[in-house]
């Protein structure tokens, strides 16, 4: 078992930006012309695209900051996803070609690794679709969000299960990272009358109504969240709602 203190990052693991050049020339060159869901969204991508997308990752997974500083961040990355109306079918084609690539590209097959790596994706695509949502306003001005091992790599000690808005056990819960990705747009709309889903400060001035219609099982109107998120929810109040 690898100790806390000389864990690799997912970065230096998987072989560091030659590996994550490997993949996304796979996937954007192999796979995504293919594809008759993907190929029409990326017909008319600069052709530096497949590096852009390895140096996001590459900052994702605790490489160099190097998307933030080559090629304008969070804010720059999210921007491309906006209004391009993704579906979830898409959404979930791109995920699963990305792991088809990445075995072709040789990663790491590690179940630690691939748990990792497959929660970012699920949680990365997730968040794709509701910033490209018509009328979608995400924050733009965030940090790149980090990726590290959360529960996989020492052993599991209970669930390993992610919740939507993921959490790892060593990790602040904030508005930006955790709670803000769990309101989809619908439910952004829905409540838009009364305030803004999507707002730090809207849902920190409601948070205590808002926790209880979701305890409650009365918002969102079209199902129930799990009981992983509501507790999320919970926590990230009684921790003092960080943004
Ligand atoms: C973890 C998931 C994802 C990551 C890390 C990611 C990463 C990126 C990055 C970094 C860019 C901007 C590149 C640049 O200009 O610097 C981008 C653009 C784009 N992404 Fe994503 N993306 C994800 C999910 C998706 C999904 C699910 C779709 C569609 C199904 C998608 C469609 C696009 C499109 C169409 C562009 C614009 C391409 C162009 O330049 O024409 N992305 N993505």
């Amino acid at each position: 078992m690898i100790m806390e203190n000389q864990k690799p990052t997912l970065y230096e693991w998987m072989g560091g930006l030659p590996a994550l050049i490997r993949l996304t020339h796979i996937f954007y060159e192999k796979y995504v012309p293919q594809d008759e869901l993907l190929a029409p969204l990326f017909a008319g991508m600069a052709p530096d695209h497949p590096e852009r997308v390895a140096t996001w990752l590459g900052e994702v997974f605790g490489g160099p900051e190097a998307y933030t500083e080559r090629y304008g961040g969070h804010a720059h990355m999210i921007s491309r996803h906006l209004d391009k109306g993704l579906s979830e079918e898409q959404r979930a084609r791109w995920a699963s070609l990305i792991c088809q690539a990445a075995d072709d590209a040789g990663l790491p097959t590690d179940h630690a690794f691939r748990a990792a790596f497959v929660s970012y994706i699920e949680w990365g695509t997730h968040l794709a679709v509701t910033y490209s949502a018509p009328g979608a306003n995400p924050p733009l001005h965030q940090p790149v969000p980090h990726w590290d091992w959360g529960e996989a790599l020492p052993e599991p000690t209970g669930s390993s299960q992610e919740t939507k808005g993921q959490k790892r056990s060593n990790e602040p819960i904030t508005f930006t990272q955790h709670i803000q990705p769990l309101f989809r747009a619908k439910d952004r709309q829905s409540m838009q009358w009364a305030f803004d889903l999507w707002s730090y400060e809207d849902v920190t001035r409601h948070a205590q109504g808002i926790f209880h219609r979701l305890q409650q099982g009365s918002m969102p109107c079209d199902g129930t969240w799990p009981h992983e998120q509501v507790e999320l929810f919970q926590r990230w109040m009684t921790s003092g709602m960080a943004r």
